[in-house]
C-alpha cells in the first residue's frame, strides 16, 4: 500500500518517452499493481484513433482517451477539460496517471498541471521518462525531442534492456552522463519497476522546467546523423504525421511480418489490431517500434467490433493510407 500526503491535492504522474518506449506497458503495470488507490487514467494518442486506451488492461471504463493530437500543444485544452471532469467526479480519484503521447514535450504538460487553475486541486508528483534501450539512437532526426523528454523528467526508466547487450546499455549510460549533469535512472524489462519509486515520490520541482536541453547535434553512437539542422522547436506535431487504417475485411496473417518490413524507415511506430482470416475470433495485436515487429494473438474480441484498426506514426509523408492498405490488407 502506498502512502500519500493528506493534502487534498490529487497527485499526478506523467509518463513520457518517445514512441514505443514502453509507456503503456508501464501504465498497465501500475494499474495492476498493489497500491490500493482509486486511479484516474488519461491516455493521449497522437493518432486519431486511441489504440492505447484499448491496450490498457482491465479498467477500460475508467480510461479517459485524448486522441488526435498532443496534450502538450494541439489538444492542451482537452487535457484541461478532462482533468476538470475527472476532479468533479463524485468518487474523486486519489491519483491521476497521464500517459503522454510519444511525441509530446513533458515541460509543456507540466506547465498545464502547475497552472493556477489547478492550484490546491492537483499536485504534479513526478515525470517518468521511458527510454528504449534498443531504439534510443534510432531516428536521429527526433533526438531533440528525446532529449527534451529526458531533460524535464524526474527519472529515466531505461527499458527493454533485455533486447540489447550490456555493452549497449553502457553506451546509453555514457551518453546520458555526457549530456546531463544529474539524472536518476533505473533499468527495466517490460517496465518492471517497483511502485514505491513510481508513485507519490514527490520529486517534481517547478525549477526543473528551466532545465537545459543538451545540444541535439551530439548524437549517440551509430546515429548516422548528417549534421544538418533537425530543429523542430515546440511545434513538434509538424514533424510527425499519423495515418490510420480501418477495415472489417479479414486479412491473411501469412506474409504480414515480411510486408511490414517493407515499410520505410521513417515510419517510427505502428500499433493496433488486425482481424485475421486464420483466427477471426481473436484480436491480433500488432506492435511495430522502429525495426522491431511483434504480432501476437490476444483475447477474443468480446463486445468490441472485430476489425483491423491501426495507426502509423512517422516523419511527415512517410506513410500513406494506400501503403498501409497494401501492407496490412494484402500482405501475401
Ligand atoms: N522485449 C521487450 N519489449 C518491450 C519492453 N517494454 C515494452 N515492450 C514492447 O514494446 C512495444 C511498445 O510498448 P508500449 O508500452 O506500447 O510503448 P508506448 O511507449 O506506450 O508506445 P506509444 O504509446 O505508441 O508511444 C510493445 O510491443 C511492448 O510489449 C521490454 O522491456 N522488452
Amino acid at each position: 500500500m502506498i502512502e500519500f500526503g493528506s493534502a487534498s491535492a490529487v497527485p499526478v504522474t506523467i509518463l513520457t518517452g518517445f514512441l514505443g518506449a514502453g509507456k503503456t506497458t508501464l501504465l498497465n503495470r501500475i494499474l495492476t499493481g498493489n497500491h490500493g488507490l482509486r486511479v484516474a487514467v488519461l491516455v493521449n494518442d497522437f493518432g486519431s484513433i486511441n489504440v492505447d486506451a484499448d491496450l490498457v488492461v482491465g479498467i477500460e471504463d475508467d480510461v479517459m482517451s485524448l486522441a488526435n493530437g498532443c496534450v502538450c500543444c494541439s489538444i492542451r485544452d482537452d487535457l484541461i477539460e478532462t482533468v476538470e471532469t475527472v476532479l468533479a467526479r463524485p468518487e474523486r480519484p486519489e491519483y491521476i496517471l497521464l500517459e503522454a503521447s510519444g511525441v509530446s514535450d513533458p515541460s509543456s504538460i507540466a506547465m498545464t498541471f502547475t497552472d493556477q487553475r489547478f492550484r490546491d486541486k492537483i499536485r504534479l508528483d513526478s515525470i517518468m521518462c521511458l527510454v528504449d534501450a534498443e531504439q534510443v539512437f534510432a531516428a536521429p532526426e527526433q533526438m531533440e525531442l528525446k532529449l527534451r523528454q529526458i531533460a524535464f523528467s524526474d527519472m529515466v526508466i531505461l527499458n527493454k534492456v533485455d533486447l540489447v547487450e550490456q555493452e549497449s546499455v553502457q553506451k546509453v549510460h555514457d551518453w546520458l552522463k555526457s549530456r546531463f549533469r544529474r539524472y536518476r535512472l533505473v533499468e527495466a524489462v517490460n517496465a518492471d519497476v517497483p511502485l514505491e519509486i513510481l508513485l507519490s515520490v514527490g520529486r517534481f520541482a517547478a525549477e526543473q522546467l528551466n532545465a537545459e536541453v543538451p545540444d541535439r547535434h551530439e548524437h549517440g553512437p551509430g546515429c548516422g546523423c548528417d549534421g544538418h539542422d533537425h530543429t523542430h522547436g515546440h511545434d513538434h506535431a509538424a514533424h510527425f504525421s499519423t495515418t490510420m487504417l480501418r477495415s472489417d475485411r479479414p486479412v491473411p496473417l501469412a506474409g504480414l511480418r515480411e510486408a511490414i518490413k517493407r515499410l520505410p524507415g521513417e515510419v517510427y511506430r505502428v500499433k493496433g489490431f488486425v482481424l485475421s482470416e486464420e483466427d477471426p475470433d481473436h484480436r491480433i495485436v500488432v506492435q511495430v517500434v522502429g525495426k522491431r515487429i511483434d504480432i501476437a494473438r490476444e483475447e477474443p474480441w468480446g463486445d468490441r467490433t472485430p476489425e483491423t484498426r491501426l495507426v502509423a506514426i512517422g516523419a511527415p509523408g512517410a506513410v500513406s493510407e494506400e501503403m498501409l492498405e497494401a501492407v496490412f490488407l494484402e500482405p501475401a
